[in-house]
Formats: structure tokens, sequence, C-alpha cells
């Protein structure tokens, strides 16, 4: 896979394939672009997705957990009553020293989509 290429589409369409290689920090710049919202933190990919409640905050993180169990790809979640903030990385890279790869930027991308979907498809009026 040609990584300086991709776009959202393309990540939004690729699956997490194990044992990918790490990626370089051009690489990860450009990668960047195309997730909007998601930054680097300590190495990882890392984005807040606020939320309106509790109620929604835990739908959100169980929505996570399917893409994650489909992706076989997993992010850190740090849950709070109104947020949920994701963290990616990739264990098996750079020798097993970790290091972020295709994997997390394709995950970060659909976790993002997911959002998109919740804020235009919520259908539950509030009080
Ligand atoms: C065998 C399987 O692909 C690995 O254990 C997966 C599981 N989920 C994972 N999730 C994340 N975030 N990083 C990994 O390196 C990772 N490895």
């Amino acid at each position: 896979m040609r990584h300086a290429m991709l776009t959202t589409a393309d990540l939004l369409q690729a699956r997490c394939v194990h044992a990918t290689a790490a990626l370089d920090a051009a690489d990860v710049t450009r990668l960047l672009a195309q997730i909007p919202g998601w930054r680097l933190e300590d190495g990882q990919l890392c984005r807040d997705f606020p939320q309106a409640d509790y109620y929604r905050t835990m739908a959100f993180v169980n929505a996570l957990a399917w893409l994650s169990h489909n992706e076989d790809h997993h992010p850190e979640l740090t849950v709070t009553y109104n947020n949920c903030r994701a963290r990616y990385h990739t264990h098996s890279v750079n020798g097993g020293r970790g290091g972020l790869s295709h994997n997390d930027f394709i995950c970060a991308a659909k976790a993002s989509a997911l959002a998109q979907q919740a804020a235009t498809q919520d259908k539950a009026v509030r009080p």
C-alpha cells in the first residue's frame, strides 16, 4: 500500500492487517491531515469524542468496541460522563517497542465516522 497517497476515503475502506510496518514521521504527518480532530500525544493517535450525556458516551464506547472487534485493533479508552478519549498505537511494530502503523489511522478514521453518524443520526429527543 502506498500510504503517502492515502485519503480519508481510502482509510475508511481499508481493513487492519496484522504485522504492519511502522510509519515514519513524514507518513504520520501526511496521514494526520486525513483524520481531522486527531492529534499526536506521546507517540499515540489521540482524539476526544465529547458527548451530551453518559448514555451517549456509553453508546459510543459500545460502537467503538464493535469496530475494535471487527478490525482486531483496540484503542485505549478514557471514559467520563460526557467524553470518550481514544488513543491508538500498534504494539508489534519497531521490534515490539511499539509505534504507529496504518492500522491506527484506519481505526481513527472509522471511529471518527462512527461519531459523525452518531451526531447526524441521533433521533432521540432530549428533554
Ligand atoms: C494479534 C492481534 O492482531 C494483536 O494482538 C492486536 C490486537 N489489538 C491491538 N490493538 C492495538 N491498538 N494495537 C495493537 O498492536 C494490537 N494488536
